[in-house]
């Protein structure tokens, strides 16, 4: 079964063009990858979930729902968390303070499901150690990992992380390919875009590559990785 589900969306950020009939499917339970080049539209994607863009024609149905025209809160109370690129972490607010504000049903730390956050520090340990920091003096690859901490602080339908591993050292990536597997292990559906290719061929079990506003490609991703000619011609390089 299909939890996320995009049919002929296009999408038109001003007068661009950006979109052009993509049609997605996320399964329920499993890790999806989005790739492609540099601007084949994956973040533009993204946030046509959310409903940040919204789509001029085609689809989004989320749990067999219609979510194509609904506001980003919205989208949100059905249970999709979206990690953008930038993280959308506080930088002069501390960890635990970016904790609090990302769960919806708690007003301080101690109103924090006591064992959600025990599960969070032992996937991030870097988010139980810097607590009391503020979170601009972490690391870029601690950053990152407060952002999916606050992103599964309260039990969610679908992730959806940008570029999880932009700019990460290899150890660090890792790392979060370690807490990804153990995310997968929890049973919530995943959709990362990435252009780390390693990190996508270990995680990945469906994907989906784009190209000029179109997914010209979807199938397992094993199949994927055993095809370097298709690598090649879809993404310019093989696995
Ligand atoms: N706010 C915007 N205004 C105009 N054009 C935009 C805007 N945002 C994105 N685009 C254009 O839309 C296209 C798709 O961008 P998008 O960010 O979705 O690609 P991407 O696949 O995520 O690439 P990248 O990995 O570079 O982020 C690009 O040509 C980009 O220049």
């Amino acid at each position: 079964m299909n939890l996320l589900e995009l049919s002929g969306v296009h999408t038109h950020i001003g007068a661009y063009h950006i979109l052009h009939g993509v049609d997605l499917a996320v399964p329920k339970g499993q890790l999806t990858m989005l790739l492609g080049r540099n601007g084949a539209g994956k973040t533009t994607t993204l946030r046509t979930v959310m409903g940040l863009w919204h789509a001029s024609q085609g689809s989004v149905r989320f749990a067999d729902k219609d979510i194509t025209q609904m506001q980003t809160p919205q989208i949100a109370g059905l249970g999709i968390a979206y990690v953008p690129e930038n993280m959308g972490i506080f930088a002069d607010l501390t960890v635990k303070e970016n904790m609090v504000l990302a769960a919806r049903s708690a007003k301080n730390a101690s109103q924090m499901d006591d064992a959600r956050l025990k599960w969070i520090f032992k996937l991030f340990p870097a988010v139980e150690k810097f607590w009391n920091h503020p979170a601009g003096k972490l690391s870029g690859g601690q950053k990152q990992m407060l952002a999916v901490a606050r992103a599964i602080v309260e039990p969610r339908e679908l992730l959806i992380i940008d570029e999880p591993s932009k700019g990460l050292a290899p150890a660090i990536i890792n790392n979060m390919i370690d807490a990804f597997d153990e995310l997968k292990r929890s049973g919530v559906t995943i959709l990362l875009v990435e252009q780390n290719i390693n990190f996508a061929q270990r995680l990945g079990d469906t994907v989906a590559v784009m190209d000029n506003g179109r997914v010209v490609h979807s199938g397992s991703m094993a199949a994927f990785s055993a095809d370097a000619q298709l690598q090649q011609s879809l993404l310019g390089l093989a696995l």
